[in-house]
């Protein structure tokens, strides 16, 4: 019998023990046109308010008696190894919250053993993050993925491909959910602008550049509205071998067109006809980023801050995971704020969790400091629900363990 090395608990004066804890600390440190920024969603706060509270519906079936004294939290990704199944998502302005921003995320990354996405609008270059978290031999101890937006501009986007594929990431994560800039109030209402001394070195705008003008007026200049499908995957991968991978749904006008004829023409395919007819756009989504070769999709609604009024990302879950039927890879992101969200977006079939907004509290909290506690925190309440409900290891963490209650029914299995 083990009982394991004791897990170390956050026991700092400081009193953060939860990642709502981190929220309320970090969001007084910050001023409120920034707070505001990181923290709304769009237009009515639907959905950024739904994509954390959609979680409590589920409820968690143990089994007991179980020797969890060597549960192990681990995955992999891209072929490394992840401490347990969690990245950063890739959000922009980071060093609004903590002057080292990227870079400090990088190391507090590289600690926990995660993964970490860079945003277009990080604040420092790729290089800068990718070398802030070298080992001792001078190789990044994590993998990054790039986050992209399908931009007007092809040279530019090309040029930051080339600088992600000389530094080493990983993956493309394409946006595809930002043709256009989400209705964002707080916004308008702070004609809110990049503080003096901030970049965008990776879309290539220097700080007078970018205080001109309001974001909204950025995603005018630089996203392609004209964006879709059949073009622009094919384009990404004849200029890149990154794997490519979604992030986020839009809806493309013709995709149901031209999924109506696949199913007609394709008998084969007759059963995922029936599994996309409970939530047409997200299983349409998931079809087509299979269809066009792309490597996985992120579940996401971009953190509430896109199109309000579209699900909670772990609602969407199960149906995208239906519909793909294991062809693609899927990763879950938005409302994530405890390890039992993890554990349950796992449940429901995602193989990974990304987090936004927790990464910039636990920055404006305590720069990388705040940032490993954020981690640090989620993988303890992971592993704990891991070895509450019996699991050893992530392949355990099947539907098996959640149940729903159904209108004055009894606990109903899923
Ligand atoms: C301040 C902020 C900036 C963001 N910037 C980007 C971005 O540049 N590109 C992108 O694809 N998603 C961006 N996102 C969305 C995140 O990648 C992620 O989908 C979202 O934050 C997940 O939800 P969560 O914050 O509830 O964890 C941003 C989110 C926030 C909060
Ligand atoms: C820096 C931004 C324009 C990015 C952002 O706010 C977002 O994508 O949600």
């Amino acid at each position: 019998m083990s009982g394991g090395a004791p897990i170390p608990v956050p026991v700092s004066g400081d009193r953060i023990l939860c990642i709502p804890d981190l929220q309320k600390a970090a969001s007084q440190k910050l001023p409120t046109s920034a707070r505001e920024f990181y923290n709304s969603g769009s237009t009515d706060q639907i959905t950024i308010n739904e994509n954390s509270t959609a979680f409590s519906k589920y409820r968690l079936r143990p089994r007991v008696l179980v020797d969890v004294s060597k549960a192990d939290t681990s995955t992999a990704l891209f072929g490394r190894r992840l401490e347990f199944p969690l990245g950063v998502s890739p959000a922009g302005m980071h060093a609004m919250a903590h002057p080292d921003g990227e870079k400090a995320t990088s190391r507090a990354c590289a600690k926990a053993g995660v993964a970490m996405g860079i945003s277009s609008y990080a604040n420092y270059p790729i290089a800068d993050i990718r070398s802030a978290c070298l080992s001792s031999s001078g190789i990044p101890q994590i993998d990054h993925v790039i986050q992209l937006y399908t931009m007007k501009d092809r040279a530019m986007q090309l040029r930051i491909i080339r600088e992600a594929e000389a530094r080493g990431c990983k993956a493309i994560f394409l946006t595809a959910d930002s043709p256009v800039l989400g209705v964002r109030y707080n916004e308008w209402r702070n004609d809110f602008r990049t503080p003096e001394g901030l970049e965008f070195p990776i879309i290539e705008r220097d700080t007078e550049m970018i205080r001109k003008v309001t974001h909204d007026d950025t995603f005018t200049a630089f996203n392609d509205d004209t964006h879709n499908w059949a073009r622009d995957i094919p384009w990404l991968k004849s200029v890149t071998g990154m794997e490519i991978w979604i992030k986020g749904s839009h809806y493309f006008p013709g995709l149901h067109r031209f999924l109506q004829k696949l199913f007609c023409y394709a008998p084969r395919r007759e059963g995922l006809a029936t599994a996309i007819s409970a939530c047409i756009l997200t299983a349409e989504d998931t079809l087509m980023a299979i269809e066009t070769g792309c490597h996985g999709i992120i579940v996401s609604n971009h953190g509430g801050r896109q199109l309000d009024g579209v699900p909670a990302t772990i609602d969407a879950l199960p149906e995208c995971v239906a519909a793909a039927a294991g062809r693609i890879r899927i990763h879950v992101d938005g409302g994530i704020r405890s390890g039992t969200d993890i554990f349950k977006a796992l449940a429901l079939g995602a193989e990974c969790c990304w987090v936004g907004r927790p990464a910039i509290w636990g920055l404006a909290y305590d720069g990388q400091a705040g940032v490993e506690i954020m981690l640090e925190t989620l993988r303890i309440e992971f592993k704990r629900c891991m070895q509450l409900t019996g699991c050893n290891s992530v392949k355990d963490i099947t539907l098996a363990c959640l149940g729903v209650y159904r209108v004055d029914g009894p606990l109903a299995r899923l």
